[in-house]
C-alpha cells in the first residue's frame, strides 16, 4: 500500500477552516483565555515526561476539530500504518521509510521484501556497542599503540547534523573522548581540525550513506594524505571506519572491510542518527547512552502509532503548524529551546523539515497552490531574546514559535535554573498579552513615545516542557519533530523523503569545476559568465 493521494483543499474539512479562519483571523487570544477558565487544560497534553501546552494559539475547540477532519480525510491513519510497517511509501526513489525500525525492540518484525530487517538492525547496533566499549576502554589502539582520546566525524548533510546535535546536546553525558565534526568542503574546516589532532591518538569515522559525496569524499581524503605523512598505509585500518551502503566504495577508498559499518536504503539520510550514522554519538556518551535515546525515539514512536490524534503530540503540531502556514499565511516557524545544550537543534531541524517538506509538486507530479515546507529558524533562549525577539513581538510578520524547556537542570545551580524558566515563561506569556496602550500610558510613558511600547500579542507559541535533558528525553524530542515532518508532508500531499532539490547545484558545480581549467567557457549566463572568469584570473 502507498500513500494515500488526496489534494487537501478538495477536503470538506480545508473548505471549513477557510471559512473558520475568517472568523478567528481577528480574535485575540487574550479574549479566549478570558472567556474560558479551562482553556489551557483543553489544550493541555501530558505524556510520559513531556507536558505539551498548545493552548497559547489562536484556536478554538472548533479549529482543532477542523484540524482533526482534516487528518481524517487525508487518511493519516492509513499513512502511519502504511509507513511503520515498511511499504514503499518513498515512491520517488522506490524505498520503503523506516528510521522507526531503527529503534524498535528486539521482537519487532518489520518486513522489507518480504524479510524482517530486526535481526540484521540488532547485529549492527552489537557491532556498534562491541567496537564503542573497545575504543572507550582503550583496548582498541592506535597504529603506534596508543589508545584513542579523538573522534572525527566526517560527513555532512544527515551524515553530520545528525551526530553532531547530539553529541552536543549531550555533552553532559560525554566521557573523556574529545570528538570533531568535519563537513564543509571549504579547506578551512578541516584545516583547523587537523591542528588540533595527533594522527596516533584520532579516529575517524567516515559517514556517507551514498559514499560518492563530493565533500564527504574530499575531506576524508585531505585527512587521509595528513594521516600517511607520519603513518602508514596499512595503518589505516586501525585509524579508519566508514558507515555506509556503499561497500564497494569504502574498500576502494582503501577501509578495512571490518571495519564498516552498514546502513540501508531504508534509512533517510536526515533520518539517520539512529543507525550507524550515530557511531560518533555512540563513541562520545558511550553504547548504554546511545540507546537510551533510540528507546526514548521509539516511546515516541508508539505514542504516535497509538494514540488518538487528539491527544498524539506530533499530530497537533503538526495540524498547529498547517493552520498558520495554509490559512494565516505564516511562513516561517521558530523553535526556541531554553537550553544552551541545544544550540544546534534548529540548525538540525532545518535539514529534516525544509529538504523533506520543501516541495512544490502532489503526489501525480502535479503543481501545487499551496503553501508547503515551513521555513524554520532558531536559537537558545535567553539568548535569543536579545538578538531577534523584537522582530517576533513587535515585527510585522506571524512567526508562530515552540518554546522548549527542561524542568530540572543538569548543572544544580537552582539560582540559574529560575532565572532561565522565569525567561521561558515570561516570553510566551508577552507573547500572548502584549502590553495595551491603556498599561503604556499608566506607566507612565510620554505621550509621544506611547504607540512604540504598545505590543500587540496575540502571537502564538506552543511550549513543550520536559523533565530534563536526557539522552532519552532527547530521542522522544527528534522524534516528535520526524513525526510532525511526516504527518505535514501526508497533509500535503507530497513526497517528503526524496530531495531531488540539492541535485541540481551539485550538478553544475561538478561542471564548473571541470570548467576551471579548460581555455574558452562561454556557455553560461552572463553573470556566472563574468564570475567565472573574474575567479580564473586569479587561479
Ligand atoms: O550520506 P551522504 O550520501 O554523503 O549524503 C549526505 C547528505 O546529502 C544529501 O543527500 C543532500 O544534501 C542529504 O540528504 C544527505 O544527508
Amino acid at each position: 500500500m502507498s500513500l494515500p493521494n488526496i489534494n487537501p483543499t478538495d477536503t470538506k474539512a480545508w473548505k471549513n477552516l477557510e471559512k473558520h479562519y475568517n472568523e478567528l483571523e481577528t480574535v485575540h487570544m487574550k479574549n479566549l483565555f478570558s472567556m474560558d477558565k479551562q482553556r489551557a487544560d483543553k489544550f493541555t497534553i501530558k505524556w510520559d515526561d513531556f507536558y505539551l501546552d498548545y493552548s497559547k494559539n489562536r484556536i478554538t475547540e472548533e479549529t482543532m476539530l477542523h484540524l482533526l477532519k482534516l487528518a481524517e480525510e487525508v487518511k493519516l491513519k492509513e499513512a502511519i500504518q502504511s509507513q511503520f510497517s515498511g511499504n514503499i511509501i518513498n515512491q520517488t526513489e522506490g524505498r520503503a521509510v523506516l528510521h522507526s525500525a531503527l529503534r524498535a525492540p528486539k521482537s519487532a518484525v518489520v518486513n522489507v521484501a518480504g524479510e524482517n530487517i530486526i535481526p540484521e538492525v540488532y547485529n549492527v547496533k552489537r557491532k556498534i556497542e562491541s567496537f564503542t566499549n573497545d575504543v572507550i576502554e582503550g583496548k582498541r589502539e592506535g597504529y603506534t599503540g596508543k589508545p584513542f582520546t579523538h573522534v572525527v566525524n566526517i560527513g555532512i548533510g544527515g551524515s553530520d547534523l545528525g551526530p553532531a546535535m547530539v553529541v552536543d546536546s549531550l555533552q553532559f553525558y560525554k566521557n573523556h573522548l574529545t570528538t570533531y565534526f568535519v563537513s564543509n568542503v571549504d579547506g578551512d574546516h578541516v584545516n583547523e581540525v587537523i591542528k588540533k589532532l595527533n594522527p596516533e591518538t584520532t579516529l575517524f569515522v567516515v559517514v556517507s550513506k551514498t559514499f560518492t559525496t563530493q565533500e564527504t569524499l574530499s575531506n576524508a581524503n585531505t585527512i587521509k594524505d595528513w594521516f600517511l605523512q607520519s603513518a602508514s598505509k596499512e595503518d589505516i585500518a586501525k585509524h579508519f571506519v566508514a558507515v555506509s551502503t556503499n561497500l564497494e566504495a569504502v574498500k576502494n577508498f582503501g577501509i578495512d572491510q571490518k571495519n564498516i559499518f552498514p546502513m540501508w536504503d531504508w534509512v533517510g539520510g536526515r533520518f539517520s542518527l539512529w543507525s550507524a550514522v550515530g557511531l560518533t554519538i555512540s563513541l562520545a556518551v558511550g553504547y548504554n547512552n546511545f540507546n537510551s535515546l533510540l528507546r526514548g525515539a521509539n516511546k515516541m514512536d508508539e505514542h504516535f502509532k497509538n494514540t488518538d490524534f487528539e491527544s498524539n503530540i506530533p499530530v497537533v503540531l503538526a495540524l498547529i503548524s498547517i493552520w498558520y502556514n495554509n490559512f494565516f499565511g505564516a511562513e516561517t516557524e521558530a523553535v526556541i529551546p531554553y537550553s544552551q545544550y541545544l544550540n544546534q537543534f534548529a540548525t538540525y531541524l532545518q535539514q529534516g523539515i525544509m529538504e523533506s517538506n520543501g516541495k512544490s509538486v502532489d503526489r501525480n507530479g502535479n503543481q501545487i497552490d499551496y503553501q508547503t515546507g515551513t521555513i524554520i529558524w532558531g536559537e537558545p533562549g535567553t539568548n535569543s531574546q536579545h538578538a531577534f525577539f523584537q522582530l517576533i513581538h513587535q515585527g510585522t510578520k506571524l512567526i508562530p514559535a515552540d518554546f522548549i524547556g527542561f524542568v530540572k537542570s543538569l548543572h544544580g545551580n537552582q539560582d540559574h535554573q529560575d532565572k532561565l524558566i522565569s525567561n521561558f515563561l515570561a516570553q510566551t506569556e508577552a507573547l500572548l498579552n502584549g502590553k495595551t496602550e491603556s498599561q503604556v500610558v499608566d506607566e507612565g510613558s510620554k505621550e509621544i513615545i506611547v504607540p512604540f511600547k504598545i505590543f500587540e500579542g496575540n502571537k502564538p507559541t506552543n511550549t513543550i516542557f520536559v523533565n530534563k535533558l536526557s539522552p532519552e528525553s532527547l530521542g522522544k524530542l527528534i522524534a516528535m519533530y520526524e513525526h510532525k515532518i511526516f504527518v505535514q508532508g501526508v497533509i500535503w500531499n507530497i513526497f517528503s523523503y526524496d530531495q531531488f532539490g540539492v541535485e541540481l547545484g551539485k550538478q553544475l558545480a561538478n561542471k564548473i569545476l571541470q570548467e576551471f581549467n579548460s581555455e574558452t567557457v562561454n556557455n553560461h549566463d552572463s553573470s556566472t559568465q563574468n564570475l567565472l572568469n573574474y575567479y580564473k584570473g586569479f587561479i
